[in-house]
């Protein structure tokens, strides 16, 4: 008998997981999204970075620091609003998640079948078939003196910051395509997905009978199904769990919603990458031309005995907005092995709250004021190419936290584990339910050392060839 399956949420993971489901031939397949579908060809605004308008956002803001927290509400979720960097983690970080079947042996699989390499494609490590175009952008004057400084401080030249453990300078991955025009799973796989689209239809909670769950509860209507598949996202994904009756059971009790499962961890253990831009000045304002995003990218060990990875890079936004100062330049910093932990938690009016914690612990403070020093040594040696405003607040340490940002990398607030206390087992089925599974970025229990598109795409894609369908299929109880 066929089977109907819902998948919450058309983002990295769930394009890639819908589209696997549907593939599977014995299931409908309904793919909810919360917001539109911009159609295909898309809309110029999604072509582009750092032009999203702010209709395609959901409005979130990091409840401590008050600034704006960016998650695309569009088909293709963050992927249709994001930078188009397409970096893997490295293999330790899937190793240390400690989950059999989830190693880098085990993944990298997925990461080659989601890809077509343009430059490399012909390496073992890499896919040459995959729905997802990977190039690297030429290089602009600025790129080139970065460069240049950074392998005069002894960072290794890195072809290809996509082979497994490479460590250095080189070349930013993209998904684009003609020079820089984002190419992200709205783009490769909604024109064949569209047919079991709901689009503009936000999923409220799910519908239990029991501890099995029957249904999704949608502002246009109730949605049966034998199957549902969270992929709603960091942020959303335990959001939903929670507004279903799934966490921890004092808070939900405070919330006066219906215990269905006790499940502390359902929106803890949130993980960002803390980052924060440089805003400088091209010297010659020509020097960059339409240089395109991202060209250049140093990743290094700042605290190496913990394997502390961090980001420096120049990024330019002319190309992309034209109407901005082709001059302006900024140097961006990130810090992409944080230890500090927040949350995802339902406030007192039922709405969503976001505590992402940044530098909340003291390793990840040390670690990003040395990596401010590096960024000023790379300024003060770049003088001739890029000119520092007078008021830089960075000289100033005291102001970061009104500079500090999210690198937009949301992460772990649905941790995977084989322990009672994790909220998926391996195989993605929620604990203690039945007919649930989550495929998302939120499922990683660690973030990997790298931009979490990829990765949310391995999982989604990955995925689809784990939720049961089978009858007999039991979910794990806890
Ligand atoms: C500004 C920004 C820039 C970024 N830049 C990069 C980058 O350059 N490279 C990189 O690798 N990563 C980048 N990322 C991160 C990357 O895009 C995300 O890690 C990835 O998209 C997460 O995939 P996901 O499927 O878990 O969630 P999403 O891609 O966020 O997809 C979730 C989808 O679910 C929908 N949804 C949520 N709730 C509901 C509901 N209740 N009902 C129906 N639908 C719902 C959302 O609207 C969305 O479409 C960036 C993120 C942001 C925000």
């Amino acid at each position: 008998m066929r089977k109907t399956v819902v998948v919450i949420g058309s983002g990295a993971a769930g394009l890639f997981c819908a589209d696997g489901l549907a593939a599977r031939g014995d299931t409908d397949v309904i793919l909810l999204e919360a917001g539109p579908d911009p159609g295909t060809p898309p809309p110029a605004w999604m072509r582009t970075d750092l032009a999203t308008p702010g209709e395609f956002e959901w409005g979130y803001v990091d409840a401590d620091s008050g600034r704006p927290l960016l998650r695309g509400r569009v088909t293709g979720g963050c992927t249709s609003t994001n930078s188009a960097a397409a970096l893997r983690g490295q293999p330790w970080c899937f190793d240390d998640w400690g989950v059999e079947g989830w190693r880098w042996d085990d993944v990298a699989p997925f990461f080659r079948a989601l890809e077509t390499d343009v430059q490399y494609g012909d390496r073992p490590w890499h896919g040459d078939s995959g729905p997802i175009p990977i190039t690297r952008l030429s290089f602009g004057p600025v790129d080139t003196a970065f460069a240049q400084w950074a392998a005069d401080r002894g960072h290794a030249w890195v072809d290809d910051q996509n082979e497994p453990g490479v460590l250095g300078v080189g070349h930013w991955p993209t998904n684009t395509v003609d020079g820089n025009v984002r190419y992200g799973v709205h783009e490769a796989l909604m024109p064949r997905m569209r047919p079991h689209l709901r689009a503009d239809t936000t999923a409220e909670r799910l519908l239990f009978d029991g501890d099995r769950c029957v249904g999704v509860l949608t502002g246009a209507g109730t949605i049966r199904a034998d199957h549902v598949v969270l992929c709603a996202g960091a942020v959303e994904s335990p959001a939903l769990l929670l507004r279903s009756g799934i966490g921890p059971a004092a808070d939900l009790a405070a919330a006066g919603i219906p215990l269905v499962h006790d499940a502390p961890e359902v929106g803890a253990n949130l993980q960002d990458h803390p980052w924060t831009v440089l805003q400088v000045r091209a010297a010659d304002p020509a020097a960059p031309g339409r240089r395109p995003v991202n060209g250049v990218l140093l990743r290094y060990e700042i605290l190496a005995d913990d394997r502390v990875e961090v980001h420096l890079y120049p990024h330019q936004a002319q190309p992309y907005l034209p109407g901005e100062d082709p001059a302006e330049v900024f140097l961006g910093l990130g810090l992409m092995r944080a230890i500090s932990r927040g949350s995802v938690r339902l406030a007192a009016d039922g709405s969503t709250e976001v505590h992402l914690n940044h530098l909340g612990d003291p390793q990840d403070a040390k670690a990003f004021d040395l990596l401010l020093d590096d960024a000023q040594a790379a300024l003060d040696a770049l003088g001739d190419v890029l000119v520092e405003p007078e008021d830089a607040w960075w000289r100033d340490r005291s102001r970061l936290s009104d500079h500090l940002e999210s690198y937009g990398h949301l992460v772990g607030t649905c941790r995977m584990g084989t322990d009672a206390a994790a909220v998926v087992d391996p195989a993605l089925a929620v604990r203690g339910v039945t007919g649930v599974s989550i495929a998302d970025a939120s499922i990683m229990p660690a973030s990997p050392r790298a931009n979490t598109m990829l990765a949310s795409m391995m999982i989604g894609l990955r995925g689809a060839a784990l939720v049961p369908l089978q009858p007999e299929d039991r979910h794990a109880t806890s």
